[in-house]
């Protein structure tokens, strides 16, 4: 591949360039005044010595070696590995291009479009079914377990045994000849340069590379924005660009560091380009500098639209202490449908990577006309509601706080903490009267009760004996007079059964009440989160296996009558766990320590279930 040395972009005249410039069919914009924004912060930040200084850095790479993967390949190896597999959806949808026929595509006043469905939808089932239109998957990554690692192929993620991989870069690898000659003409030509050098972060905070690939993929299509005629559907099974195109970005809300940034990385890769590669050339344009320009402005959107809108790929993850994680940095894509849903801290779908396929799947019922949601960036249930609103504000720049359920649950139970002594559903706030006195006030049957104030002064007392002593004792009188000044499923008392499980769980003498209280924890945490959320399954993994394997369990014979209930509702967990163990690995070929998880808890199930009752 020959190099050519083209002209250092000369930003000063960017803004000076006629609107007219742009008249040449194949690069026309409408967009020209939002690019021009973009440019004018170039202006503001880039200075000639640094376009100067990444210009030089692009030069001086002198052990790069052009890449010919493709004229090398030996064309009869075929190398399948361990793969996903699951049913097609069944229902299209003839509205929403790769989505089941239950969704409904609607604008909403404060978070824009979003996916709402027209039917009930079940636990489990597949609401998008995507091809990603350009897609990002990490070469390497620890699929399955920290021992058993999985490749991947670079252009269909399929996972692959053995590989032909680029010698020249040696990053990415190809599970077939078919994949790899693919890959070369599409994009890797134009990127195994800059592999070499390691010029993009592969990792989820960084967009620069998958940026890359949309603008390689807009040229394959001369950069053509228009929907087809007659096409009536959001996204297109074939060429997508028109809706990638259409993704929304957050430029405008971008603290102004932040814009310098993505804009350094645009001239970081445009500049690669010129100088590296044939890409500008091969596009045979009228004027090269204008080019340079409309692809520099390409950059910065398609990166503002990856960090809004790509998805990141997870694969199911299990250790040997058999918890059960997803993976992170293990790739990402553009998906335009995917990319309709919103987020909620308290999602009830997810999203499942199926080889080069992303499915969304319900974790739970979905009612009819409910909007379907997925979380964007995995969340931690103990996160207070004010770090996850600082989160999503810092990552994603929501122009209004998350309004999901779970916020607005949460926000109005820091409101109303209280339990309504007159009636059973009420949430109360404490208030002073005009009196002067101090009274509960119900927001649901909205009367008065009074405080009681004998509950709260012993649970001040014994906190502060717990503070000085550590013992559990005062922790259980604590709890028993929460339990009269808050509602059951309060996050105080769900504090105090997290703060018991974890005691009895070190000091393991008690494997009952190590039981008992872990199954009043989660029975609080799933009423926020549902149980098949990552997060929240892997902790329940751990507390079921962590209670099972102490000593003091492993010799538990006989219990009580009361401590029967607690064992028989911790058995049916041990159950269930399996079978939201499956909800994520629903292939055949289940990774081995997958399998010995599903087989573990199988067993200790046959073992609860035959405990005798004293
Ligand atoms: C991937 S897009 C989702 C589709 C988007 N509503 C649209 O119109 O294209 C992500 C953007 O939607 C908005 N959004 C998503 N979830 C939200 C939430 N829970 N609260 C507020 N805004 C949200 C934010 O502006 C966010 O940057």
């Amino acid at each position: 591949m020959g190099h050519h040395q083209a002209p250092l972009p000369d930003f000063d005249r960017l803004l000076s360039i006629p609107k007219e410039i742009f008249g040449l069919k194949k690069f026309y914009t409408d967009e020209f005044d939002a690019f021009k924004k973009y440019y004018s912060k170039i202006n503001q930040c880039m200075d000639d010595n640094s376009i100067r200084y990444l210009a030089n850095e692009a030069n001086e790479l002198p052990y790069l070696l052009p890449c010919e993967l493709s004229s090398k390949v030996k064309k009869d190896s075929k190398n399948e590995g361990q793969n996903f597999e699951v049913a097609p959806m069944k229902q299209t949808n003839d509205k929403i291009e790769f989505a089941n026929s239950c969704l409904n595509l609607v604008e909403s006043h404060n978070r824009g479009k979003c996916l709402v469905t027209t039917s009930q939808v079940n636990q489990g089932d597949i609401l998008i079914d995507e091809t990603a239109t350009v897609l990002q998957v990490n070469p390497i990554c620890n699929c399955v377990d920290g021992e058993h690692k999985m490749f991947r192929c670079h252009h269909c993620a399929f996972a692959v045994n053995k590989y032909l991989a680029c010698s020249h870069c040696n990053v990415v690898i190809y599970c077939t000849p078919r994949c790899l000659i693919q890959s070369y003409n599409d994009y890797h030509k134009y990127e195994c340069e800059g592999f070499q050098r390691h010029y993009w972060r592969l990792d989820d905070s960084d967009h620069s590379y998958i940026a890359l690939r949309m603008i390689l993929y807009g040229a394959r299509y001369n950069f053509n924005h228009d929907i087809p005629a007659n096409h009536d559907k959001w996204g297109i099974n074939g060429n997508n660009y028109p809706f990638v195109y259409r993704l929304k970005t957050n430029f405008d809300k971008m603290p102004i560091l932040r814009v310098y940034e993505i804009l350094r990385k645009a001239a970081h890769t445009i500049i690669y380009l010129m100088v590296r590669t044939n890409f500008f050339s091969e596009l045979q344009p009228q004027n090269e500098t204008i080019l340079h320009y409309y692809v520099g402005g390409l950059f910065v959107k398609h990166y503002c639209q990856a960090q809004m809108n790509c998805v990141q790929l997870r694969y199911p993850n299990f250790e040997a202490d058999y918890s059960f994680n997803t993976v992170g940095t293990s790739g990402k894509a553009i998906c335009p449908t995917l990319a309709m849903l919103n987020h909620s801290c308290s999602p009830n779908a997810v999203v499942v990577l199926c080889n080069d396929r992303v499915l969304v799947k319900a974790i739970r019922k979905i009612e009819a006309n409910e909007e379907v949601t997925i979380a964007y960036k995995e969340i931690n249930p103990f996160n207070s509601l004010q770090e996850r609103q600082l989160l999503m504000l810092h990552y994603f720049y929501f122009e209004t706080v998350c309004d999901c359920e779970l916020c607005f649950y949460e926000s109005t139970w820091q409101e109303y903490p209280f339990k309504c002594r007159s009636c059973a559903l009420g949430r109360a706030k404490k208030m002073t009267l005009n009196n002067g006195e101090e009274k509960l006030y119900c927001k649901n049957c909205t009367s008065f009760s009074f405080i009681d104030h004998k509950a709260e002064k012993s649970a001040l007392i014994a906190g502060k004996l717990y503070k000085s002593t550590y013992n559990i004792e005062p922790i259980l009188r604590v709890l028993d007079s929460c339990t009269k000044i808050f509602p059951c499923d309060s996050w105080v008392l769900m504090d105090l059964y997290k703060l018991l499980f974890d005691k009895f769980y070190t000091w393991g003498e008690k494997p009952i009440e190590t039981m008992k209280y872990g199954l009043c924890y989660y029975k609080v945490l799933e009423k926020y989160m549902p149980k098949l959320y990552p997060a929240v399954l892997e902790a329940k993994l751990c507390f079921i296996y962590g209670t099972l394997n102490t000593r003091e369990f492993k010799a538990l014979e006989k219990v009580t009558k009361t401590e029967f209930a607690t064992v028989q509702r911790f058995s049916d967990e041990c159950l269930r766990a399996k079978k939201d163990i499956l909800f994520y690995v629903p292939h055949k070929v289940m990774g081995p320590y997958a399998t010995e998880l599903v087989s573990h808890l199988q067993n200790v199930q046959v073992k609860l279930r035959t405990m005798k009752e004293r």
